[in-house]
């Protein structure tokens, strides 16, 4: 099984994407979590970019043990010298020496032409071997750079005595194949090549960085370069967490894997998110919020049967304690059945039945069912009596230059369904109103509550009735996202309890007489 080395650019290219700037503090905190990681190299920034950026660098190289610590330099002796003032006291320093080689940066940002860039190259290597032991050379925008230059370029840093070779699609326009290819070709072309390791720095503009990476690794890369979460410029870096995870588990495929501790990896990537500001995608591979979470039905039944169903790798392994069974619209009884289980409700077929048509209610309207909600459903539902009245819907209007009028449609225990419509005071009265027309009782509303139960924008509203006929009270309860659907469903409920007692004390009477 090959080694691939990880050179992390979190601190450097990670840093380039728009908006991130990280301070010294932060630097050295993630370059910690980086080395619990188990990274192998770790570029801390770019020197010559500002006094800032250099004590950033000295900050990380003196804080950190066990990683090469890279400071990042341009082919100028100003930006070598601002690397090695950088790098002073880092146990094991390297400088990252870059110099483009494409036509298009050739012509218009260098205005160079190969021979100017192949000597500006060498004479920077040069420069650089007078301080350091350990030397990578990038070929900038390698990826739009004809062959025969990358052979006469990488020949170059070979001779001069690079220990690695970077080969960056700088701007993610290749494709795996193509960008697989040039390590191949490199392969079989550079004189002494396995005098350095060949690494792939990959951008992800088209989306292919992971891919493209991979390629580069069966084609030969001993070196990868990414970022954690795939940050860094425009559309960002490879993934690191990306590459690790693919390599774990398909070593079979992929003959070579990192020596990362894995299951350092949630942790790296929550505090990187953290501290740069630049979110997770909830579907973002490895360490996206949804990467081990399942809704849908079918899926959620294949976890609770056999996890590898539909999981390929382990949230354990990452560092995650387990994998979610989201409860929401597309989830099936199985899970429900389960969760309920852990929330230590065992309910027969037909009570759960009904707890599921209501949670399915609910999960129409809710973005994800929780616990609590669960909870406040079931225990509704335990509550319930036998259900002389069901609300079926309600259609409240309300203005405040108009009178609350309020719509019931009401299912019957004798299979009929009633409409009736009435005003009120306020859409809760008038609500009550049109109840009071469908069941034809005359209660007494004789206390009324509301409180959340559940958290957020579209919690649970849960309401508390308790409604009084002839001395007798009864208390009803309704939840539901939406305030009037709790009281209407709380008003319902009450109703069915006082007939529910009114015929138990009948029977009472009966009985005793
Ligand atoms: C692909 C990458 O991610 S490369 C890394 C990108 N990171 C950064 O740019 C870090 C922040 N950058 C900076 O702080 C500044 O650009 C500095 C300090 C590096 C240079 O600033 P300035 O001296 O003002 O130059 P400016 O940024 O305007 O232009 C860059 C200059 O470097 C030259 N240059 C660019 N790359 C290289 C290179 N690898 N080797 C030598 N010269 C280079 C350009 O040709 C240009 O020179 P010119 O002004 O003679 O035309
Ligand atoms: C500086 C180099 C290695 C780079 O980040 C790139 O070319 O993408
Ligand atoms: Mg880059």
């Amino acid at each position: 099984m090959r080694k691939i080395y990880v050179f992390d650019t979190t601190l450097r290219d990670g840093e380039q994407s728009p908006g991130v700037n990280l301070n010294t503090r932060e630097k050295v905190e993630i370059a910690h979590q980086l080395e619990r990681l188990g990274i192998d190299r770790m570029e801390a920034g770019f020197p010559a970019a500002s006094p800032g950026d250099l004590a950033a660098v000295n900050a990380v190289a003196k804080a950190v043990k066990n990683v090469t610590v890279i400071g990042l330099s341009r082919s100028r002796e100003q930006d070598i010298d601002a690397v090695k003032e950088a790098l002073k006291g880092a146990q094991d320093p390297c400088i990252h020496v870059f110099l483009a080689t494409s036509p298009i940066h050739r012509q218009h940002k260098l205005r160079m032409d190969k021979g100017q860039v192949l000597d500006t190259a060498r004479s920077a290597i040069r420069y650089a071997k007078k301080t350091f032991s350990k030397i990578e050379f990038s070929l900038e925008d390698a990826g739009r750079t004809e062959y025969d230059f990358l052979v006469e370029m990488v020949n170059m840093a070979v001779e001069e005595g690079a220990s690695v070779v970077n080969i960056p699609d700088t701007v993610g326009y290749l494709s795996p194949y193509e960008y697989g290819n040039i390590f191949k070709h490199l392969k079989e072309n550079v004189h002494n090549i396995d005098k350095v390791q060949l690494s792939a720095h990959c951008h992800n503009d088209l989306g292919m960085a992971t891919a493209n990476t991979l390629a580069a690794i069966l084609n030969g890369a001993d070196q990868i370069e990414g970022t954690i979460n795939g940050i860094g410029e425009r559309a960002g870096n490879t993934a690191i967490e990306e590459i690790a995870m693919a390599l774990e588990t398909r070593q079979e495929f992929f003959q070579a894997k990192t020596t990362l501790q894995l299951s350092e990896i949630a942790r790296t990537s929550r505090l990187v998110s953290r501290l740069t500001g630049m979110v997770v995608p909830g579907n973002k591979a490895i360490v996206g919020a949804n990467a081990f979470a399942h809704e849908s039905g079918i899926h959620q039944d294949g976890m609770l049967k056999e996890k590898t169903t539909y999981e390929i790798m382990t949230p354990e392994t990452i560092g995650l304690k387990e994998s979610k069974l989201v409860l929401g619209k597309h989830s099936g009884r199985h899970a429900f059945r389960e969760r309920l289980i852990d929330l230590g409700y065992e309910l027969d077929e037909e009570a759960l039945n009904r707890a599921f048509a209501q949670f399915k209610d609910l999960a129409d309207k809710k973005k994800e069912v929780t616990d609590e909600d669960l909870l406040a459903v079931i225990e509704e539902k335990l509550q319930d009596a036998p259900e002389v009245y069901k609300l079926e819907s309600i259609f409240v209007t309300y203005g405040d230059e108009s009178v609350p009028t309020a719509k019931v449609r009401i299912a019957t225990l004798d299979g009929e369904t009633v409409e009736k419509q009435a005003e009120g005071n306020g859409s809760v009265d008038a609500i009550y109103n049109a109840i009071d027309q469908v069941s034809g009782e005359e209660v007494t509303l004789s206390d009324y509550s509301i409180k959340s139960v559940t958290h957020g924008k579209d919690a649970l509203g849960e309401v508390h009735v308790v409604l009084t006929q002839n001395q007798v009270s009864v208390q009803g309860r309704g939840v539901s996202t939406d305030i009037l659907g709790a009281s209407a469903r709380a008003y319902v409920d009450g109703l069915n309890q006082l007939i529910e007692k009114r015929k138990t004390y009948t029977n009472r009477v009966n009985v005793n007489l």
